[in-house]
């Protein structure tokens, strides 16, 4: 079964991940796959350095990420290029590394770290869908706190995203992330449990 992780930035993907990933499933991150396309020497950072110039990379050629971010989030057209260049390879690396796993381990869970799904269209790619939620109030709090910015520099990029509370209308399962992870674990267990008596043996 695979599954589609999703929620807002900051609002606890990774954290409901890690909790999915020590019960067994196996974990595909969008994040990561967006590292691996822009490595030095790739098609993907070649058409970033020819999109954002090389005000963009460090002197060793790897991304400069701070720096492209301060220019994606500021400006939505620049950030709808970096899509176009980026999400048709981070899909391709994904779907790989999903084939990879069904044909070595069929049966295994596999979750989908995937920040943009909604927005992107990409629910075609799971079965489920996840939306790991916290009030925008807590996730502002968050954001600032986990990337040490302003409050200013978190809107912009929570404004960036489909707003929480409408990613909540299209999850199969919301898990709710605003009070402490040991609430967070529960209800993962429960999710986590439910569908193992759906699906038997296979997934295990
Ligand atoms: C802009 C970049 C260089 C900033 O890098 P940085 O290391 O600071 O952040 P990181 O990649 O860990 O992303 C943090 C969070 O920002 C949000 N985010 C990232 N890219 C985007 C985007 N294009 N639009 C809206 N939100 C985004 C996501 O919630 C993500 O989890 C990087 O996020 C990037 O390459 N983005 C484009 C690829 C992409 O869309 N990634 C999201 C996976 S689908
Ligand atoms: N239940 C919780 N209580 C307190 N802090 C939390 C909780 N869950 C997550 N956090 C903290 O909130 C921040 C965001 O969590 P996390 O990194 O899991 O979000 P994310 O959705 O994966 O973010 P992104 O998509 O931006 O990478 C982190 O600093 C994390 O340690």
């Amino acid at each position: 079964m695979s599954v589609g992780l999703t929620g807002g930035v900051a609002t606890g993907k990774s954290t409901v991940s890690r909790m999915l990933q020590q019960r067994g499933a196996a974990i595909i991150d969008a994040d990561q796959a967006a590292r691996d396309v822009v490595e030095p020497g790739t098609a993907g950072s070649n058409r970033v350095r020819a999109r954002f110039g090389s005000e963009v990379f460090h002197p060793d050629g790897t991304l400069n990420r701070k720096a492209l971010g301060a220019v994606v989030f500021r400006d939505e057209s620049a950030r709808k290029d970096l899509n176009r260049i980026l999400h048709p390879l981070i899909v391709a690396s994904m779907q790989e590394a999903a084939r990879r796993i069904r044909e070595q381990e069929p049966g295994r869970i596999v979750v989908m770290d995937t920040p943009l799904l909604l927005e992107e269209n990409l629910t075609s790619l799971v079965e489920r869908v996840i939306v790991v939620y916290v009030s925008e109030s807590i996730q502002i709090k968050r954001l600032m706190a986990r990337e040490n910015i302003d409050e200013e520099s978190a809107w912009r990029m929570i404004r960036s995203q489909m707003p929480i509370e409408e990613k909540k209308r299209f999850a199969d399962v919301i898990i709710d992330n605003s009070g402490t992870l040991a609430d967070t674990e529960r209800q993962v267990d429960e999710l986590w449990g439910k569908w193992l008596s759906e699906n038997g043996s296979d997934l295990l």
